[in-house]
């Protein structure tokens, strides 16, 4: 079933996400990671591309194993500031002849040292969703950022962006992480002040060291709360109560988000299934 379908039939939407590790000697860890995400029997599985500037390209070999092997849906990124028309006609081709479905249609982090070229022609996840639209029945996703995205001039623009991506045939969209769930309210809001009308599932990330967090923040702008924020700081140096309360933390997100009603909640498990696995325990 396409996600398109699953969303209309199915409320909240429990998803996970993995990255397609950088090592190729790691892959055989993912496939792990992927079998203990399984029994936790979610709805489906995205798996990233080229995350956080990265160059993996196993993203569609490891989401074809996850929709022909397990038989759960699978959600590879694709993204396509880098791309040219040839890889992403390649990659369409590749995710009809492993009889994916889904899509989630980015941009993609610009590299550092990134100058356009003149086989460039994509320059925003509209112009790749475009794309898939007119090449197939996919079931398109995309980004959404509650607290606006990093580069945006104003909120006021980023939704006059996100109503065009809307408009050009998504089907559901996955937030940018939070920490703090008024923000998410107040973008749903938002959105239906502006009528922009699709399916919102809440991407949760659990905190798994105080790095990792402030990797994540300037990557990609989210607030802390205070209650964070101590969280952090007291547990610093003590691994495993960090990750107890973390998982506190995270499951509480999530029970709060589905008081409040939300569409589906995707949790970012960083390839620690673990984690995902204490998050659902608690709330399950
Ligand atoms: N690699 C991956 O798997 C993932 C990457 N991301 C990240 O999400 C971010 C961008 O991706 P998207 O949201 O898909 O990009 P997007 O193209 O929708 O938006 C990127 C920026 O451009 C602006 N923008 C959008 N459309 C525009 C237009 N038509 N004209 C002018 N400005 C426009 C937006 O306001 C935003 O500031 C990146 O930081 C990306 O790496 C997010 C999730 C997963
Ligand atoms: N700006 C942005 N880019 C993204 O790629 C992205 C978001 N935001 N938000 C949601 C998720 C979170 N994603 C992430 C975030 C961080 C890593 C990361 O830290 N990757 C490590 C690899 C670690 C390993 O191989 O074990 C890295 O160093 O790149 C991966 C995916 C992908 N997504």
């Amino acid at each position: 079933m396409s996600i398109k379908k699953i969303f209309q039939q199915k409320k909240p939407v429990i998803s996970f996400e993995i990255f397609p590790p950088k090592k190729d000697a790691d892959v055989a860890t993912v496939y792990k990671s992927i079998d203990q995400l399984v029994s936790l029997k979610p709805d489906f599985i995205s798996v990233t591309y080229g995350a956080a500037g990265s160059k993996d390209n196993k993203t569609i070999e490891i989401a074809s194993f996850i929709k022909n092997y397990y038989q759960i849906e699978s959600l590879p990124h694709m993204t396509c500031i880098t791309a040219d028309k040839n890889r992403i006609s390649e990659n369409i081709y590749q995710l009809k002849k492993n009889h994916i479905d889904n899509v989630l249609a980015l941009r993609g982090d610009i590299p550092k040292d990134f100058i356009a070229q003149k086989h460039n022609p994509y320059h925003h996840a509209i112009d790749l969703i475009r794309e898939f639209r007119k090449k197939g029945d996919f079931s398109i996703g995309a980004a959404a950022y509650p607290e606006g995205h990093m580069e945006c001039e104003s909120e006021e623009k980023d939704l006059q962006y996100l109503r065009e991506k809307v408009d050009a045939g998504v089907d559901f969209l996955i937030t940018q992480l939070f920490f703090d769930n008024d923000s998410f309210y107040r973008f749903l809001d938002q959105m239906e002040k502006k009528q922009i009308d699709c399916k919102v599932s809440a991407g949760i990330m659990p905190i798994l060291s105080k790095s990792q967090i402030e990797k994540m923040i300037f990557m990609c702008g989210a607030s802390l709360p205070a209650k964070v924020v101590k969280l952090l700081t007291k547990y610093e140096y003590q691994p495993e109560e960090l990750r107890k309360h973390a998982i506190e933390y995270a499951a509480w997100q999530v029970e709060d988000l589905l008081s409040h009603g939300a569409d589906g909640v995707h949790i970012y498990t960083m390839n620690h299934p673990e984690v995902a696995k204490g998050i659902l325990n608690r709330i399950r």
